[in-house]
């Protein structure tokens, strides 16, 4: 496998709408999308998109609240009320053949491909795996567009 875009960084939060004024009023973010609810993964989730070089799409940071306490965020954010860095998304061209690689490796696949926020196949790899790092992979895009 090869090393594909940091597509994002998921930052999960207790209070989305606290977030967003962060982003914008700290860090100056003037491109954040619409929040949404992803069921499937019990997240209300919005982007914060980052500049690129020369017009490309830059990384996003995914903001992550828990619509459930019992849910992989709900969890997480126990542990850590705050909030703050909760995995790294990389994209990948074929799903498939990115998870057997994983599998192959000994390493926790979390489930089943799925599709997550941007509307392509994801899964996770367990953090304990990783380094201490949950690691969400993605399929690129098929248009391309981020
Ligand atoms: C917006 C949609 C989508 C997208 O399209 O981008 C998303 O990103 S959805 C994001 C939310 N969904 C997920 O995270 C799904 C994958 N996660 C899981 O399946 C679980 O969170 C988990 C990784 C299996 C952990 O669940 P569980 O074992 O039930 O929780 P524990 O608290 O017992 O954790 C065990 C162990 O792992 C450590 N841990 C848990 N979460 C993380 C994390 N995000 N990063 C690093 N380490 C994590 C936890 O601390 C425990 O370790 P010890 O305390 O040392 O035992
Ligand atoms: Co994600």
């Amino acid at each position: 496998m090869k090393l594909g875009r940091l597509n994002h960084i998921g930052v999960a939060t207790p209070d989305l709408d606290a977030s967003i004024a962060f982003y914008r009023n700290v860090m100056g973010a003037t491109d954040v999308t619409e929040p949404f609810v992803l069921e499937s993964q019990q997240v209300r989730v919005c982007f914060v998109n980052t500049p690129g070089e020369n017009g490309t799409a830059g990384t996003q940071i995914e903001l992550l609240q828990p619509t459930s306490s019992d849910s992989a965020v709900g969890k997480w954010l126990e542990k850590n009320p705050l909030g703050g860095q909760h995995h790294i998304c990389y994209e990948v061209p074929d799903i498939h053949a990115a998870k057997a690689w994983f599998e192959g490796l000994g390493k926790r696949v979390l489930g089943e491909p799925r599709i997550g926020a941007h509307g392509t196949l994801i899964f996770f790899v367990h953090p304990k795996d990783m380094g201490g790092q949950l690691t969400e992979i993605m399929e690129t895009p098929k248009d391309g567009h981020h």
